[in-house]
């Protein structure tokens, strides 16, 4: 909205529909925002302290707004003070939310818009030294080619190219520069592969007489049986699709193994033992009551197993005209990898003008860079579970949930987390005494279960001992869950040529890093606090 002397009013919302509505009301109310925020923008004629003024009123409540679940979790947002940056990942979304709030405006103040931009790449920055490895190398793409030909010529849009990138298959990459705003890619709904193609095709009717059968499954069906049609309006992408995907559901016995006593183990067991169920109660019985539409030969579980890999590895969801989220897959978008520093993030709604989904950048990419997607905010056991790799650099979303058993105490508090885990404790800020650089969800969790709530004001001798007790509880823990871990992984060393073994050494290695960590932020809190204890009792 334009006011007067070229200033305007811009409005930040905190919908109703986010899950953690409650908590980012409260964080907003605490610092004097309501969760609808009216903002009056001046126009700063390029005074830099004008242009600061305007954006960091804009940013602290957009960078709550943007708040996910585990910044949540590990960011403390006591008391009233300005929250600060928490995330490169936040940062970028709040930036770009003002930013895209500010181009519906008819505010005319560039140096705004420049500051702001300048924020995004400035956070960005140095990230994506962590995805410069990138080799590249344009040879045996015949295939991939073909697709971005064809896709082209039914009215693809692409300032992208198919290259092979070290460590990640093929990924894709900027013919030009690109900035902010800039559409990567843009692929018309017409060749998005989603359910409409199994409502169409001869099987439908046999599978929706199936009791409670899922679209998911009916569409893994229909493209175990497209891949073998030579007819396929999907051909050439078909044909670009792996005949392995090297998932964590297709781990061997000796990767499993190196990852007994870890959280994935479970993960790839579980996801393995419900489609194994899934399979012997659908399609043995589809493929002998209907030969001719589900051919056994195609219906083996090995298919069924690389169609599920697929599904969980290349799909994404979009929402589409008619309002509704489906699961599709989507040639050339297929080719994005993923990264911690994403370029989009935005890309899950089809845009009714365009009939068209597109690909805006949150940041620049420069010609020659791989320009990469957010899969989502995704650990490293969901990320090789489902897509087979672990991504490069210190993952935030590498979360370690624990199930700490504090006896008959009544933990039950105002807390709103239900459920408690940790990360890495270099991803703290705040060290200090009665943090330690561990969650403060946690550490209220285990003072409640011994009736103790110390205040940061007061520091009595016992809240200190107590402190120390709830610091030795969690060194006991995690010593036991290391000594679960082993000690070295050496028996797998000469094994280290096969891709599955070789994630699985590198996850475990993570895990230990990050239980180490929190053993040393404990032994370093219980220092902290015997040095305060002395001062106390002196
Ligand atoms: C949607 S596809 C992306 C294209 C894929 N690289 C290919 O060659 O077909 C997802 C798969 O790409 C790979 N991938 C994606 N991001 C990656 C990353 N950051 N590092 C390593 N591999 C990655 C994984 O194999 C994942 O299952």
């Amino acid at each position: 909205m334009a006011g007067e002397n070229g200033s305007c009013t811009v409005l930040l919302q905190l919908s109703e529909n986010d899950p953690f509505f409650d908590k980012k009301k409260q964080i907003l109310q605490a610092r004097g925002f309501g969760i609808r925020e009216q903002l009056n923008l001046q126009y700063s004629s390029s005074c830099p302290d004008s242009v600061a003024a305007n954006l960091e009123k804009l940013l602290q409540v957009a960078r709550i707004i943007h708040l996910d679940e585990v910044e949540l979790y590990f960011n403390d947002f006591d008391g009233s003070r300005p929250v600060e940056f928490c995330s490169t990942r936040n940062e970028v979304e709040a930036l770009n939310s003002i930013l895209s709030l500010i181009n519906h405006t008819s505010l005319k103040d560039q140096a705004l818009r420049d500051a702001i931009k300048d924020g995004i790449t400035r956070q960005c920055g140095e990230k994506s030294l962590v995805e410069s490895r990138v080799g590249r190398n344009y040879e045996g793409l015949t295939k991939e080619y073909q697709l971005v030909e064809w896709g082209v010529s039914n009215g693809v849009k692409t300032s992208l190219e198919i290259a092979l990138i070290e460590g990640a298959g093929r990924g894709a990459i900027a013919k030009k520069d690109l900035g902010i705003g800039d559409i990567a890619l843009e692929i018309p709904v017409s060749l998005i592969i989603s359910e409409e193609l199994v409502r169409q095709s001869d099987m439908f009717k046999i599978l929706e007489s199936i009791e409670g059968i899922s679209v998911e499954t009916m569409m893994l069906l229909w493209s175990m049986k497209e891949r073998h049609d030579c007819n396929s309006k999907f051909r050439v992408y078909l044909d670009t699709l792996p005949k392995e995907f090297n998932t964590g559901l297709s781990f061997g016995v000796d990767a499993m193994m190196a990852l007994d006593d870890t959280t994935l183990f479970e993960e790839i067991m579980q996801a393995k033992e419900h489609l194994r169920v899934q399979y012997e109660e659908l399609v043995p019985a589809l493929c002998n009551n209907n030969p001719d539409t589900f051919p056994s030969e195609h219906y083996t579980w090995e298919n069924f197993l690389w169609a599920c890999e697929l599904w969980y590895s290349n799909s994404m969801k979009i929402m589409f005209a008619d309002g509704k989220l489906r699961t599709c897959l989507i040639p050339i978008a297929g080719f994005l990898n993923h990264s911690l520093y994403p370029h989009i993030t935005h890309y899950g709604k089809v845009d009714c003008a365009t009939n068209t989904l597109k690909f805006p950048l949150l940041r620049p990419c420069l010609a020659g860079e791989q320009c990469c997607l957010s899969y989502g905010n995704l650990s490293s056991s969901h990320l090789i579970t489902f897509y087979g790799f672990s991504p490069l650099g210190d993952n935030p979303y590498d979360v370690i949930p624990i199930d700490i058993d504090v006896g008959e105490a009544d933990c039950s508090n105002d807390s709103p987390w239900t459920t408690h885990m940790v990360r890495g404790t270099w991803f703290s800020k705040n060290h200090g005494i009665f943090h330690y650089g561990l969650p403060t969800p946690l550490l209220d969790y285990l003072r409640k279960a011994r009736d103790h709530m110390p205040t940061t004001t007061a520091t009595t001798k016992e809240d200190m001992e107590l402190e120390i007790e709830v610091l030795e509880d969690l060194i006991s823990t995690f010593n036991s869950m290391m000594d679960n871990l082993g000690d070295t992984n050496s028996d797998y060393s000469e094994d280290y040529g096969s891709w599955d073994v070789k994630l699985s050494v590198e996850f475990k290695d993570g895990q230990k890093r990050i239980i180490s960590s929190i053993l040393s932020s404990c032994d370093d809190g219980i220092k902290l606090l015997q040095t305060h204890l002395q001062k106390c009792t002196s």
